[in-house]
């Protein structure tokens, strides 16, 4: 690879315990641990490669939100994408997508950000609260990608962080075609 290294900021969000951390060191590190410990924020890097181009990507963990949750600042700037998590085995934490994706629309004044939806925890079917077709659902009608994974058994895993990518590079494309739209037209923060 020639030239610098680009970098990409992504930040996972979601309620606790639905398992971000878990998808995250399965991704960075190979490793699942049946533990539970909170995450009070941690951030990762991982290189990942997109249509032949190699990016240096920050991956951001974070605690886990409810509905009364004030999205942080450092969860909105200089964030390219977002993997939103809630588990297949808890409706609650579904329930907490929309909000959490409301949120990050609301304070970067956007109409749509790149975003992967991941179900999580798909190998314990016998506790399945959310169904797939839900969650595919809930993704269309937010132009989010969306993915069932699990950490534990390794299933989807990387396949989340290349789509995040995948979503961010489709934004910045469609960016660069209307950069020629005057600045007074142009909406809220820009993804840098
Ligand atoms: N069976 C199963 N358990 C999982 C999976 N992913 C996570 N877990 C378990 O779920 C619990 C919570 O996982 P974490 O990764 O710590 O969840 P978190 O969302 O980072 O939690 P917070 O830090 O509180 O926000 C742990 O006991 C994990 O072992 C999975 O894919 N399958």
């Amino acid at each position: 690879m020639t030239g610098t290294l680009r970098k990409r900021k992504i930040a996972v969000l979601g309620s606790r315990s639905v398992g971000k951390s878990s998808l995250i060191l399965q991704f960075t590190d190979g490793n699942f641990v049946e533990n539970y410990y909170p995450t009070i924020e941690s951030v990762f890097t991982k290189s990942i490669t997109h249509n032949g181009t190699e990016f240096s990507c920050d991956i951001i963990d974070t605690a886990g939100q409810d509905e009364y949750s004030i999205l942080s600042s450092k969860h909105a700037i200089g964030i390219h994408g977002y993997v939103l998590v809630y588990s297949t085995t808890s409706r609650n934490s579904f329930k907490m997508i929309q909000i959490v994706y409301d949120k990050i629309i609301d304070f970067c004044g956007r109409q749509k950000i790149p975003c992967v939806i991941v179900g999580s925890k798909m190998d314990l079917q016998a506790s399945r609260q959310v169904q797939a077709a839900e969650g595919q659902k809930l993704a269309e009608d937010n132009h989010c990608a969306w993915i069932e994974t699990s950490a534990k058994e390794d299933i989807n895993v990387s396949k989340v962080f290349e789509l995040c990518l995948a979503e961010i590079e489709k934004e910045n494309q469609q960016h660069t075609q209307t950069d020629v739209t005057p600045a007074k037209n142009k909406q809220g923060c820009c993804i840098m």
